[in-house]
Formats: C-alpha cells, sequence, structure tokens
C-alpha cells in the first residue's frame, strides 16, 4: 500500500469512528484499531510497533470511564490519541535535529548507504540546503568503486552550482576523502559533504571502508541514506550502518511514488535515529526537512503550513516580495513583479508537492482530475508546465515591457505576434498571459482602493465614534462625489495599514490576504472581464482584439 493509500485509510477510518453513532463506545473504537492496524502493516511497518501502538491507543481510548464522555469530547480525543500515537512511530524526540553548522568553520558532514539508495543525490540535495542558507558549501566524492559515481556528482554538482572534488585515477576512497577535505578546508568552506561508496548489499568490505572514511574525514555529523521502498528490510539495514558508521541521523529517500515507507518508518524506532529530510523525487527540489507533526498531518491530509512557510521562506527575495507588496498595495503590478511572482512558484517545486502542504487544496486538485490516483499529479504536473511557458514568455519581453502596466501591447499588437516568436509558444498563449496579468493588476488597483477605504473608515469611526453602518453610508456618498473622495483621500493618504500577509505570521511575508483576494474577486470590474473572456472564447471582442481561441490553456490561478 503507497502511503497517499495509507493516510486515507487511517483518516477514514478515524472519521468512521467520529461519526458512528450505532455501535457503542468500545465497539467503535475497536474497528477503528483494526482498519488502522491493518492498514499500517501493509504499509510494512514492523509488527512490533503496530501492536503496541494499538495498545497505547486501546488504553488512552477506554481507561478512566472514558465511555462517559459526552460523544462530541469522545470525538475531540480519539483524533488526538490516534494523530499522536502516529506521530510518535516517527519521532525518536530529538530536538533540532538537522545540524547546525558554524559559519566560518569547516563542517564536515558524511553520508553512508548501500548501492542506489540516492546518496549522491542526497548529497546535492543537502548541499543545496545549506548554500541557500548562506554557506560556502563543497562535495567530495569518495566513491571509487561504482565506475561514473564521480560523474554523477560532477553533473548535480555543476547543476546545482556546488563546487566539487573527486579524482578519475585514484582508486583509493580513503585518500580522496581525506584530500578533498583537507582542499576545501584550505579554502575556507563552511559545510564539506562527503559522498561514500554503496555496495549492492551490507559487507565487511563497505562498513571497512567507511570507518576508515570517517577516522580520516573526522565528520561532525554522518547521514544514513536509506530507500524507502525497500520495505521489511530497511530496519534491518539501518541496524547494522549503524553498528558500523553510528550515524547520527537518516534521510529517506523515495518517499515519492510507490514507496510504501512503512519499513523506513520502523528502522527510526529500531536504531533511534531522526529523520532529517525526505526524498520525494529526483530533482534537487524534491527534498523536505521532515517534522513529524507535519509528515502525519500531510499523511492524513491535513495540510502541512509549517512546511509550507518553510519553503516560501527559503525560495523568497524578502527585499523584492516586500518591494512587491507595497507597489500592489499602491495599486501597482507590473509584468515584472507577475514574473518574479511565477518564479518563486518555480523554486517552490513540484506544484503536487505544494499542493499537499495546504489544507484542501491537494483534495481539490484530485476532484478537478476526477481521480485520487495521480490525478492531482496530471492536474498540477499540467498547471507546473503552464507556469513554466509563462517564464518563456516574460523572458522574450523588453526590460521596458516587463516594467509596463502591459497596457503597450494593446496600443501595439505587434508586439504580442514577436514574444509568441521568441517564446516559441502561440499569440492566443501570450494573450492568455496578458490576460491574467491584467486580471492580478486589477487586483492590485482594487487592493489599493479597498485600503484606502478601511482606512478612511476606521479614522472617520475612531474620530466621530460612528456606527459601522452610518459610516458605510457617508462612505457610499462619498463615492457618489469623487471631488469630496479625492480630498480625503489626500487627507489620510501615506498612513495606509500594513497588508496582512498569509506569510506574515511565520515570517514568509509576503503573499496577499486570502481574504482579501477572495473579496477583490467578487469586484464587478473583475467579474466583468473574466466573463467578457469566457464568452469570447479568445474571439475577436475581448480586450485582446486578436485573441485566436486555440484550444484552452488551464488557468494555474483558478480564475
Ligand atoms: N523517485 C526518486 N528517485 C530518487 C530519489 N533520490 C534518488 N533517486 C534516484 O535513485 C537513483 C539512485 O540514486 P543515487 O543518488 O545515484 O544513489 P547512490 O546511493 O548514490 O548510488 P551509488 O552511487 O551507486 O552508491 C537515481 O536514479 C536517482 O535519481 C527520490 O527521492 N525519489
Amino acid at each position: 500500500m503507497v502511503l497517499a493509500d495509507l493516510g486515507k485509510r487511517i483518516h477514514n477510518a478515524v472519521n468512521n469512528a467520529l461519526s458512528d453513532t450505532e455501535d457503542d463506545y468500545t465497539t467503535t473504537v475497536d474497528t477503528m484499531l483494526k482498519t488502522i492496524t491493518t492498514a499500517l502493516l501493509q504499509s510494512d511497518v514492523n509488527i512490533r510497533l503496530v501492536s503496541s501502538l494499538r495498545t497505547n491507543i486501546r488504553n488512552e481510548l477506554l481507561s478512566n470511564n472514558k465511555h462517559n464522555l459526552p460523544p462530541s469530547q469522545r470525538k475531540k480525543l480519539i483524533q488526538k490519541v490516534v494523530f499522536d500515537e502516529l506521530c510518535n512511530l516517527v519521532d525518536c524526540k530529538e530536538q533540532d535535529v538537522i545540524f547546525q553548522a558554524k559559519k566560518k568553520k569547516a563542517n564536515v558532514i558524511m553520508f553512508v548507504g548501500l548501492q542506489g539508495s540516492g546518496k549522491t543525490t542526497s548529497c546535492t540535495k543537502l548541499a543545496v540546503y545549506y548554500a541557500k542558507r548562506g554557506f560556502k558549501v563543497g562535495l567530495v566524492c569518495a566513491d571509487t568503486f561504482r565506475a561514473g559515481a564521480f560523474d554523477q556528482l560532477k553533473q548535480n554538482a555543476i547543476k546545482a552550482h556546488i563546487p566539487f572534488y573527486g579524482s578519475y585515477t585514484e582508486p583509493n576512497p580513503v585518500k580522496v576523502a581525506s584530500d578533498g577535505v583537507a582542499k576545501f578546508k584550505k579554502e575556507k568552506f563552511e559545510i564539506i559533504i562527503v559522498d561514500t561508496s554503496g555496495r549492492h548489499q551490507q559487507e565487511e568490505a563497505l562498513f571497512q571502508e567507511m570507518v576508515e572514511i570517517s577516522s580520516v574525514v573526522q565528520p561532525n555529523q554522518t547521514i544514513m541514506v536509506l530507500d524507502a521502498s525497500i520495505g521489511q528490510a530497511a530496519e534491518q539495514q539501518a541496524k547494522a550502518f549503524k553498528e558500523s558508521a553510528n550515524f547520527g541521523a537518516i534521510i529517506l529517500t523515495k518517499m515519492d511514488g510507490h514507496a510504501k515507507g512503512g519499513g523506513a518508518i520502523s528502522a527510526v524506532a529500531a536504531t533511534n535515529t531522526p529523520i532529517i529530510f525526505i526524498g520525494t523525487g529526483e530533482h534537487m527540489h524534491d527534498f523536505e526537512k521532515f517534522s513529524p507533526r507535519s509528515f502525519i498531518q500531510k499523511l492524513l491530509g491535513l495540510g502541512d503550513i509549517e512546511g509550507f512557510v518553510d519553503i516560501l521562506n527559503s525560495v523568497t527575495n524578502k527585499k523584492d516580495t516586500q518591494e512587491m507588496m507595497e507597489n500592489f498595495k499602491k495599486g501597482k503590478f507590473t509584468l515584472l513583479d507577475f514574473q518574479k511572482q511565477m518564479q518563486t512558484v518555480m523554486k517552490m517545486g513540484p506544484l503536487s508537492n505544494v499542493a499537499q502542504m495546504i489544507p484542501g487544496l491537494n483534495n481539490a486538485a484530485q476532484a478537478m482530475s476526477g481521480g485520487a490516483d495521480g490525478g492531482n499529479t496530471d492536474f498540477m504536473d499540467n498547471a507546473s508546465k503552464v507556469v513554466k511557458q509563462s517564464i518563456y514568455i516574460m523572458d522574450s519581453m523588453t526590460k521596458k515591457e516587463l516594467e509596463s502596466d502591459g497596457r503597450c501591447f494593446i496600443e501595439e499588437p505587434s508586439r504580442i505576434v514577436r514574444i509568441a516568436r521568441g517564446s516559441g509558444t502561440s499569440v492566443f498563449e501570450v494573450e492568455m498571459l496578458l490576460m491574467q496579468h491584467q486580471m492580478m493588476a486589477k487586483m492590485s488597483q482594487s487592493t489599493a482602493q479597498n485600503i484606502q477605504q478601511q482606512e478612511a473608515m476606521k479614522q472617520m469611526g475612531g474620530a466621530n465614534g460612528m456606527s459601522p453602518q452610518l459610516m458605510q453610508q457617508r462612505m457610499q456618498m462619498m463615492q457618489k462625489n469623487p471631488q469630496m473622495m479625492q480630498k480625503m483621500m489626500k487627507q489620510f493618504g501615506g498612513n495606509m495599514p500594513n497588508f496582512p500577509g498569509a506569510g506574515g505570521a511565520g515570517g514568509a511575508g509576503g503573499m496577499p490576504n486570502f481574504g482579501d483576494m477572495m473579496g477583490m474577486m467578487k469586484n464587478p470590474e473583475i467579474q466583468a472581464m473574466a466573463k467578457e473572456f469566457a464568452k469570447n472564447g479568445g474571439g475577436p471582442g475581448g480586450m485582446f482584439p486578436s485573441m485566436g481561441g486555440a484550444g484552452g490553456m488551464p488557468n494555474p490561478f483558478g480564475f
């Protein structure tokens, strides 16, 4: 059973228990536990762990006369106890498990694991993680066992812009590791990641090599890379590596696709070692910080806002975002702003991964694509393609065009043809993008107006003690009298409230408040534009007269 199915089955079992009014409480709990334990076993979670989870949940839910609790409290208890016990399954209770590297010091991290587990890929992903956080990072390839290992690391490193070290001629991995670390230390690198060889199976020679490399490079942290798709074997493998390499952290790879994951989860308990990251694909950005609560939340389809904010923080340029939001609330939204937004979306990784983090969004995507199994991935992949295409289109614009409000394209439609040619897209696709930009620009103008109105209402209410209804009436009167409105705006201008950003709480600073966005979507002008566009189906008479009506692109923003 793949992880997504596991989550769904547990989620359903809990929901059935919550809505069950016919059976007595003990039967309800036992039925729920039967489904949960079967699902966990089918996902390869070790039988000992499943049995202990079952006992703990049962004890918690049935002890001390919990039968007598009112139904609403019983429901909350069931949700909490199941959630906490699932978290315990993947939590080894260590704090700050990601290695806190020190700046201006050489921190060595050594990777171990079997061949093909995803070591080399994960080394580069971790290098990118630290590089994004401002560290000077280097990669050492000490895998002299597998022909082509150095080339693979080199390719990954070049793609990720990470300096690397390796040798085509030196056969001794201990020497390569030692030389590489010495070189990077001399050059004042702050994070030095050493990739070691793997073998197809656990064997003495491999463990001996790891011990030798470890003794020369003296790692600050050793990480074991574990393939999540190997099932029950993971536990045994982790134990064997722990004895010789004594790793302090685990990276679970291949948690995407059809990994059962349960075996790997059991390895955490067997070695009492924390999982620090999970690999969710072959690309550099398919790498998520692991937190037990976030993982279980996502598994159960409850979203992971913590992870979302974390990704958002790592990909947004605070200065750019702040500037963009300042302009947005002043009613200014250029094509360049639009391009930066698209680039941020792309940096967040595959949209299907991001969607899983937002409560409800994954389900919505599944519904739109008409199926739970992979359907949402198709839908999101399509949306990713559209975002990428939009970036190509904007890359073909001149600096002046990008910094404009887009009106130049209406005045001079030949620009659209030029951009379509330059970006390898169609005129229709360029026009669609311009249309989306216009909608965002309209939203920005509405936001500016809303903010001004709200502020004016606040000021008036504070000064006069008026009721909100009376204030509303006055505002409507003033709207009908533009001169009076202008005067008032002048009076209150430069005193706008902060635009409430969804990321504000987590410090990501910068996404427009969703509630406000929804409000703006009710703006009759925006609705009229959308209707006009839909009605024309790309035909003449729309905002961009030459819309060709070719086959309809999905709109990633859901307008
Ligand atoms: N789907 C998926 N594939 C992954 C992930 N991590 C690595 N891979 C793929 O797994 C294969 C093996 O990965 P490597 O990084 O070469 O594994 P390795 O452990 O370094 O292997 P050796 O160098 O032979 O020891 C490659 O095709 C990777 O692209 C992941 O999280 N998800």
